[in-house]
């Protein structure tokens, strides 16, 4: 019998130069839905390095049309230049837009939100989940990257389990809490107070 076809597949890598050095980006497919993720290397590693890493969900608000509303496009920025800094590691870009509801109704959510709801509410109120994203292709990423071991850029502790579920040794987690501003204190204290990140309370004073 032949093997069912896999859940996920490396498409084709390139150089990626960019404004903080120069990265390669690795392209991979959901075979079920067609989805496109990418991975963006910089420098190299032995295959039982601790590499610096960050999981960032798609957010074209903030990582490209530089929103405010939220603190995304920040961190992506500030992820990028550890990374440059540190010599080496890699961002997991997850297309997986407004955490797994879309574009269109992160738009929605936003709508409800500037009538006053919070981020979990406008979602639930629209029908979905607070969290909808699903983390597993970053097992194939790191594969295909030779990373058995990260040092993890993130405040939300999903992201660590998700990864130690699929045996990804998860040695420390380094906080990536830039990027506050006025226009997004509320939406960051929500994902504190009801998503379990962990953001340091000074910074949202
Ligand atoms: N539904 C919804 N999605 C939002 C809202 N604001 C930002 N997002 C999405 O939230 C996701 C944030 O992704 P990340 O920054 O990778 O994840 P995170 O859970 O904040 O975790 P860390 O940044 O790693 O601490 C992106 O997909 C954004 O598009 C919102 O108000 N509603």
């Amino acid at each position: 019998m032949s093997d069912p076809s896999p859940a996920y597949e490396f498409v084709s890598r390139a150089k990626l130069p960019t404004r903080f050095g120069e990265f390669t980006i690795h392209g991979f497919v959901e075979t079920a839905t067609q989805q496109e993720h990418v991975a963006l290397s910089y420098g190299t590693w032995k295959t039982n390095a601790v590499v610096p890493i960050r999981i960032h969900s798609e957010c074209l608000t903030g990582d490209a049309l530089f929103s405010t509303r939220c603190d995304c496009g920040f961190q992506l920025e500030k992820a990028l230049q550890n990374i440059v800094e540190y010599g080496h590691g890699v961002i997991l870009y997850l297309r997986q837009e407004g955490r797994g509801i879309g574009l269109l109704n992160k738009i929605k959510a936003y709508s409800l939100q500037d009538t006053g709801m919070d981020t979990v509410e406008a979602n639930e109120h629209l029908g979905f989940d607070a969290d909808l994203r699903d983390y597993s292709i970053c097992k194939l990423m790191l594969d295909t990257l030779s990373i058995q071991n990260v040092e993890l850029m993130t405040n939300n502790p999903k992201k660590i389990n998700a990864l130690k579920k699929m045996g990804i040794n998860v040695v420390k987690r380094k906080p990536i809490d830039h990027g506050v501003t006025d226009d997004n204190k509320h939406y960051l204290m929500t994902k504190t107070a009801k998503l379990g990140h962990v953001f340091n309370p000074d910074k949202l004073k």
